[in-house]
């Protein structure tokens, strides 16, 4: 078993499955249409079916009901769910005191028991502060993307078979440590390694927990909560680096503090209204570590597995980009001119997307849509682009994987990928889209530069791993290797 794989959804997957409803009745929204079983007791087969495959409870939702919005029962309350274009605008427009993201996902991750902290300081430090100053943070996370990836694949002309999300979770953890704590940090293995443990282990508490009542929430954390006790270690691992920079930042030597012109500087100097507390400050680093680690070491799997089963596509990038870098214009200005590389990337995340929602909202005021959906205070709202993005009208062989896709249909631009539209918006849609999208495609194309240039990949088996889902949310298979060795350049 892999290291981050799911097993803490186990004891999910075996209550789902077999226990009857042990649950708070639930309600229907009055006046949406319900997909599937409806009935008090038979809404539970009804989870058990979205748990087992969303994406064609989705489609059945998205095709029987036009316009409109639709429900689906989850194991603890029914979810009204959204995929109509003109819909998805519309709720991009209504204003976070009426329909809350930070809300929605402190619910949906389960912020008491598992400790993430998401506010709005957060997500404003990473639109103002870390994609203004990309530019100049591109070239060390280049580096250190190179660095990770000779230490976690063997250096040899050999074929090595390496466990590929294991892989590229490590080499995501250790950049993400370099991009928000800097240097020495990001290489202390052991806060590296925590990092992603308590990532993964977020995603999947926040999958159990889900599943049980409010009411047993406390009981089951009690007997098994491994991102509590991941938070404690990755606490006492960084307490000490902490108060080193609360201490700098407070004697105001700039030439020093300006050394450290990261995220955890930031967020220390943001929190003067929590005294600087720093069991929170670790919180917040860890919900942007969160942020980064649990969604590119997923696409970046999903990614390697579709250039191992498609050898055809590996010339063509290696073309690219060495063309990009050949131009001399810096490392950010070739990422954000290599187009048929981000159509690849573009095209697995239609694909294979981090889940089958990119939007959640929760009602904190009653609200009632155009198409006459009344969603009265606390319902949670979610939007999923899939049907869209699956729909046979907007992308021809729809199920088909095409890594030129967008790069045939689309003018040449700098990064398409991160720009939502209603045909594409893995990262969300509105104002509230995905603050760190530039940097998570940036990031993508650095990891994949990298392993094009530098290493040759194939499938260990014939075919690629197939995606697991588990309710919406999409995981690659995280036990599979990929064959690696390293490229001999001609
Ligand atoms: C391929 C990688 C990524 C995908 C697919 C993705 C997708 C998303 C989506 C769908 C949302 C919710 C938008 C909404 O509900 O309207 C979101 C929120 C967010 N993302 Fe990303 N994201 C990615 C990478 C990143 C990275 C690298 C960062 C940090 C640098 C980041 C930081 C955030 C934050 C802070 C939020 C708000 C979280 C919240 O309040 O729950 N994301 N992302």
């Amino acid at each position: 078993m892999s290291r981050y794989s799911n097993h803490f959804t186990l004891p999910a997957h075996i209550y789902v499955l077999s226990t009857p409803p042990v649950r708070i009745p639930r309600t229907l929204c009055i006046g949406i249409p319900a997909v599937g079983f409806s009935g008090p007791f038979s809404s539970w087969l009804g989870a058990i079916q979205l748990w087992l495959d969303s994406p064609r409870l989705l489609r059945k939702g998205h095709r029987n009901n036009p316009g409109r919005a639709f429900q689906l029962p989850h194991a603890d309350r029914w979810v009204v769910y959204v995929t109509d274009p003109q819909l998805v605008k519309e709720i991009s427009t209504i204003p976070p005191n009426r329909l809350s993201l930070l809300e929605a996902s402190n619910d949906m991750l389960q912020a008491p028991y598992t400790g993430i902290h998401q506010e709005q300081q957060i997500i404003d430090i990473i639109k103002y502060r870390l994609v203004r100053s990309w530019t100049s943070i591109v070239p060390t996370v280049y580096e250190e993307a190179a660095e990770a990836l000779s230490q976690y694949i063997p250096s040899t002309t050999e074929w090595t078979a390496v466990p590929a999300f294991a892989t590229v979770s490590d080499v995501t953890s250790r950049i993400a440590a370099r991009m928000f704590v800097g240097l020495p940090k990001a290489h202390d293995m052991e806060y590296t390694r925590l990092s992603a443990e308590w990532a993964h282990g977020v995603i999947n508490a926040g999958v159990v927990l889900n599943m049980f009542p409010k009411i047993l929430r406390p009981l089951v954390c009690w007997i098994h909560n491994p991102p509590a006790h991941t938070l404690k270690l990755v606490f006492k691992n960084i307490a000490s680096l902490i108060e080193e920079r609360k201490s700098l930042l407070a004697t105001k030597d700039l030439e020093k503090s300006d050394r450290h012109n990261d995220l955890l500087s930031w967020l220390i100097q943001g929190d003067t209204a929590n005294a600087m507390d720093p069991l929170l400050i670790t919180r917040k680093l860890l919900s942007v570590n969160f942020a980064t680690i649990h969604t590119l070491s997923s696409v970046g799997t999903h990614v390697l597995y579709y250039l191992a089963a498609h050898p055809e596509y590996v010339e063509p990038l290696r073309a690219e980009i060495t063309s990009a870098l050949g131009q001399g214009h810096g490392i950010k200005h070739a990422l954000d001119h290599m187009y048929t590389l981000e159509s690849f990337l573009k095209e697995s995340l239609r694909l294979s997307p981090v889940s089958a929602v990119s939007m959640l909202r929760k009602a904190i005021q009653p609200i009632t849509l155009s198409d006459g959906s009344h969603l009265p205070i606390g319902t949670l709202l979610m939007v999923s682009p899939l049907p869209v993005h699956m729909s046979s009208e907007l992308y021809e062989d729809a199920e088909v994987f095409d890594g030129f896709r967008f790069h045939k249909a689309e003018s040449q631009s700098p990064n398409q990928m991160a720009i939502p539209s209603l045909d594409y918006f893995p990262f969300g849609y509105g104002s509230l889209a995905c603050p760190g999208r530039l940097i998570a495609v940036s990031l993508l194309k650095v990891l994949l530069t990298h392993i094009l240039l530098g290493y040759d990949i194939k499938l260990q088996g014939d075919t690629r791993p197939a995606d697991k889902w588990i309710g919406t949310l999409c995981f690659p298979n995280d036990l599979a290797k990929i064959f690696f060795r390293k490229r001999v350049k001609q």
